[in-house]
């Protein structure tokens, strides 16, 4: 939490995780009986977290266009650990990307490397050829004959990746990166999209009492209007430093790894825990949204706070759907700000919301006639730097009859 280099804590990952179980090895000898349960039940990073935290990286070089170089621009990698990520990414077939830091580590290798030059060069040229870069994979493999001379699966390599060279057309260059070119990526790099003057005076804000409800009439709450259609409202000071603190602490322990409808899944890496309202900061919190949206939220599911890490990003997605008691509203609480990336974007209709702290969102995810509005689908960018905490409360639509009724047109 307290890394917000995403390299550097890739770093802290990896040497935790595998100086840990040097530890482990040698106090196991030790005598100390309470030692030992610590080290037990002590949540140390596996090499599945270490792959998660290489992972991550990956994705942030895809989304925010970045090199080897310049996302060690202030933590630099070795040898050994730039052949990690890379192997990561040659898992995942993300070729390029896995070239370009076997070729990074290749610049890094040292006497001290584990990691060796011949392994390199195997890399380097099945990576370039995955990617169908022939000409670079032919020169890696020549390099490789070279300093392996007598190595006849290598020979029969070169003579295959000549062959092919000689019968395809195309060259992609895989020295240069493109970026992902979705709506989504595109937004999460914050390239935001032009907005027409007929628009823009739409997005307005005032001080609300939440139409007129008593615990308001003192504290009205600031209220900005972030896109028309679908309605998107932000929420400013809604929830103080010292709640957000609680919620925090009260968190972290319980953290675990979030789902999605097919359970643990790569689209949504982030960590979070359902909170029960016999938390007072929780029950105040709820009673807050009620009186700011209007809506009862007898029916909604518990608070959801949840924590990005590296890379962290919840991929597009809907939260509503078609169901009878569907999830009719989303309010969204921001619980730290983000130094770069972790915006919360609408790719079909192009916006992007920036973490502030102390702030909320809220939208309806359901039309007036039950049924999902397609606008809404959206997604949690990556973290580049820094780290994001949210806490979600999806509210149902059982108990809104009368606050959000329904409309006399089977359309809307
Ligand atoms: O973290 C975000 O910005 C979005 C989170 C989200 O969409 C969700 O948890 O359903
Ligand atoms: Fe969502």
């Amino acid at each position: 939490e307290k890394i917000s280099d995403p390299v550097a804590s890739y770093k802290l990952i990896r040497r935790v995780s595998a100086e840990w179980s040097d530890i482990v090895d040698y106090t196991q000898k030790s005598l100390y009986e309470t030692f030992q349960t610590v080290l037990k039940y002590a949540q140390i990073p596996q090499e599945e977290d270490l792959n998660g935290a290489a992972s991550g990286l990956i994705r942030l070089q895809e989304i925010y266009k970045l090199y080897p170089h310049n996302i060690t621009k202030e933590t630099a990698l070795t040898a050994d650990e730039a052949y990690h990520v890379g192997l990561v990414a040659y898992t995942e077939e993300k070729f390029q990307l896995a070239f370009l830091w076997f070729l990074y580590s290749l610049e890094k290798l040292t006497e001290y490397s584990t990691t060796t030059r011949l392994k390199l060069l195997n890399y380097l040229h099945s990576s370039a050829y995955d990617f169908g870069s022939l000409p670079v994979a032919i020169y890696f493999c020549r390099q490789h004959l070279n300093l392996d001379p007598d190595n006849e699966d290598v020979k029969v390599l070169l003579n295959l990746y000549k062959i092919l060279y000689s019968q395809r057309t195309s060259n992609p260059d895989i020295f240069t990166l493109n970026t992902g070119s979705s709506k989504y990526e595109t937004l999460c790099r914050g390239e935001v999209v032009k907005r027409t003057s007929k628009r823009q005076r739409a997005l307005t804000c005032r001080y609300s009492t939440g139409g007129g409800n008593p615990r308001l009439m003192y504290a009205p709450v600031k209220e900005e209007v972030e896109w028309d259609d679908p309605q998107i409202i932000r929420y400013l000071d809604i929830i103080s430093d010292r709640e957000i603190e609680i919620l925090k602490n009260i968190s972290r322990p319980l953290l675990s790894r979030s789902e999605t409808i097919g359970g643990v899944s790569k689209d949504r890496t982030s960590q979070g825990v359902f909170l029960g309202e016999d938390y007072p900061v929780v029950a105040r919190v709820s009673q807050r949204i009620a009186d700011v949206t209007g809506l009862s939220v007898d029916s909604a599911e518990s608070l959801f706070v949840q924590n990005y890490g590296i890379g962290g990003r919840y991929e597009p997605h809907y939260d509503g759907c078609d169901d009878e008691n569907g999830r009719i509203a989303t309010f969204l609480i921001y619980m730290s700000d983000v130094a770069i990336g972790g915006a919360t974007v609408f790719p079909e209709v192009g916006v992007a919301l920036k973490p502030i702290k102390g702030s909320a969102v809220f939208w309806y995810n359901l039309h007036k006639n039950g049924q999902v509005d397609l606008y809404t689908l959206h997604a949690g960018c990556p973290v580049f730097r820094g780290n994001k905490w949210v806490a979600n409360k999806w509210i149902h639509e059982y108990g809104q009859e009368f606050r959000k009724p329904c409309s006399l047109s089977y359309w809307e």
